[in-house]
């Protein structure tokens, strides 16, 4: 049987930022875009493991483009590589122009999700296949990520990070 790819778990979610959604200078609360973040990266995550999934770690968020009011917000989840029972998810925010209706990136994140089964025990999971040239480099990249997620939660010795450490030889 062929292993499954991101593209059967990617998760698109378009909304718009309201008031009750904005900061005081009226762009949408970064807490608000990384709940929004988390609701579709836990949609792609079952999608791909089709079990119960929780939020294992916030791994990188970049804020580079503030979104005004008015704004409709694309948020677009995939999973990027499989482990044993946790998903890494890379997340892509969209901003659509109202009169043209071009999308302008406006942020990304990167989310650890893991499968557990109902009484919260982290369970197998299947691999993933990257197809596309960003889903490779997504995932060639995922192992280094997951390793320093892990050292900076004090879960691995930083000795034993071999892809990480890799990145400075
Ligand atoms: C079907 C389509 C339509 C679907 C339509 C419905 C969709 C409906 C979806 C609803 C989805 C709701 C989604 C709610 C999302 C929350 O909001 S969940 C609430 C927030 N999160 C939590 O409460 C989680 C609390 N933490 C835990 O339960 C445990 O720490 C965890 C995450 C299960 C890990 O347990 P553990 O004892 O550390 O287990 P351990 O074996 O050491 O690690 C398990 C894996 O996690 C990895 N890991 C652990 N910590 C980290 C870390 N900090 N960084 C990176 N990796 C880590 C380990 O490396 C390991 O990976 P693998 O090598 O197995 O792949």
């Amino acid at each position: 049987m062929s292993l499954k790819t991101p593209e059967q778990s990617r998760t698109i979610m378009t909304d718009l930022v309201l008031p009750s959604e904005t900061n005081p200078i009226n762009n949408l609360f970064g807490g608000e875009l990384l709940a929004r973040m988390d609701r579709a990266a836990s949609i792609a995550a079952r999608r791909h493991s089709r079990r119960i999934v929780v939020t294992a770690s916030v791994n990188h968020v970049a804020f580079n483009r503030a979104i005004p009011l008015g704004s409709v917000v694309t948020v677009e989840a995939k999973v990027s590589r499989a482990f044993k029972s946790s998903m890494e998810i890379y997340i892509d925010v969209w901003i659509e122009d109202r009169e043209s209706g071009e999308k302008t990136k406006a942020n990304e994140a990167i989310y650890t999700f893991v499968a557990v089964d109902e009484t919260g025990r982290p369970v197998r999971i299947e691999e993933i296949q990257p197809v596309t040239e960003l889903e490779k480099e997504r995932y060639k990249g995922a192992l280094r990520r997951k390793q320093l997620s892990l050292v900076l939660a004090g879960k691995m010795k930083a000795d034993d990070a071999t892809e990480l450490k890799a990145l400075f030889n």
